[in-house]
């Protein structure tokens, strides 16, 4: 790589780097540029602009070429860094499981309406909970509750558990891995999943960031991407405790579908909230009373 020498300023570098960016089709290229030497240099973006006449030192080329090269070669922006926010949460991420996307805080939003009061002694369960962010978001901002997160991946399951020492939730959570609920035995006031729900002939067809980093554990819905959907709408019944809800993320374009098969099961849809998007996105659900009538809108 010609560009981005040592001695050269700031400045030089992320407009360099944004160019190199730019040609990859990265979307966002002067902020990634900033991004990447900001980690590199221990800095914040705000403090390299204030400071672009400065000189790149030399221990933060090698690591910054090292970034570069991995944010043209596609890998996310969040691996890279090694970190991602969610919520008010800091979290560390890693190959083993989701980048956590904003899309999924309208689930924190839905279980947070759903149990208003702040003092509720909940019991959540979170399915597939991967880096731990749906169930460490709704710990935070609910501080008698304790939860339970389970992944398949136990690569998932040990990164959650380190999230929660890191955010002070250790004490309120426990994380396991396992295949869905098949060896939980519990009822739960709240069921948090935000399951793989992407149909598996589309998954090539995304963008690289995701094809080709994201792990198919956590993208593959199988072939009509509702393979996990009927898993959980089985398990949620014997999972719910009285007066209990669950709280789902849908792919766009899912919640009819994703309704019948709740519906079948002996569930009663409450509620759907959009994302900032405006798509219909986190799918509320409680248990249908015996021969009662559904409760859904
Ligand atoms: C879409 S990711 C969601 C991760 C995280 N909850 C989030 O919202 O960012 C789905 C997660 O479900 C896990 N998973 C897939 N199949 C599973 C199964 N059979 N049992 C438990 N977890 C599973 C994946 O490993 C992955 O971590």
């Amino acid at each position: 790589m010609s560009a981005c020498e040592p001695g050269e300023s700031v400045g030089a570098f992320l407009c360099q780097a944004g160019q190199m960016l730019r040609a990859a089709a990265i979307e966002s290229p002067r902020l990634e540029a900033r991004l990447l030497l900001g980690h590199a240099m221990g800095a914040t973006p705000e403090q390299l602009l204030r400071d672009s006449r400065a000189a790149v030192p030399p221990e933060a080329v090698a690591r910054f070429r090292a970034g570069l090269a991995a944010r043209l070669a596609h890998v996310p922006m969040a691996h890279i860094l090694g970190r991602q926010g969610f919520w008010t949460l800091d979290l560390a991420v890693s190959p083993a499981s989701l980048i956590p996307r904003p899309d999924s805080e309208s689930l924190v939003e839905a279980a947070l309406e759903a149990f208003p009061d702040v003092a509720a002694p909940l019991h959540i369960l979170d399915l597939g909970t991967g880096t731990g962010c749906l169930l460490l978001a709704v710990l935070s901002e609910r501080p008698r509750a304790f939860g339970i997160g389970l992944d398949r991946a136990p690569a998932a399951a040990a990164l959650a558990a380190a999230n929660a020492a890191a955010n002070g939730l250790a004490g309120r959570s426990a994380f396991l891995a396992g295949d869905w609920a098949t060896a939980l035995d519990g009822r739960f006031d709240l069921v948090l999943s935000n399951p793989p729900y992407i149909e598996s002939a589309a998954i090539p067809g995304l963008m690289p960031e995701v094809a080709r980093y994201e792990p198919a554990l956590a993208l593959d819905g199988g072939a009509d991407g509702l393979a996990a959907y009927r898993a959980l709408a089985q398990a949620l019944p014997g999972l719910l405790a009285p007066g209990g809800v669950a709280v789902l993320e849908l792919g766009q374009g899912q919640r009819q579908t994703v309704e019948g098969l709740a519906l079948a099961a002996g569930l009663a849809p409450l509620s759907c909230r959009r994302d900032l998007g405006g798509v219909e996105r986190a799918l509320v659900l409680a248990k249908k009373p015996v021969g009662g009538p559904a409760i859904a809108d």
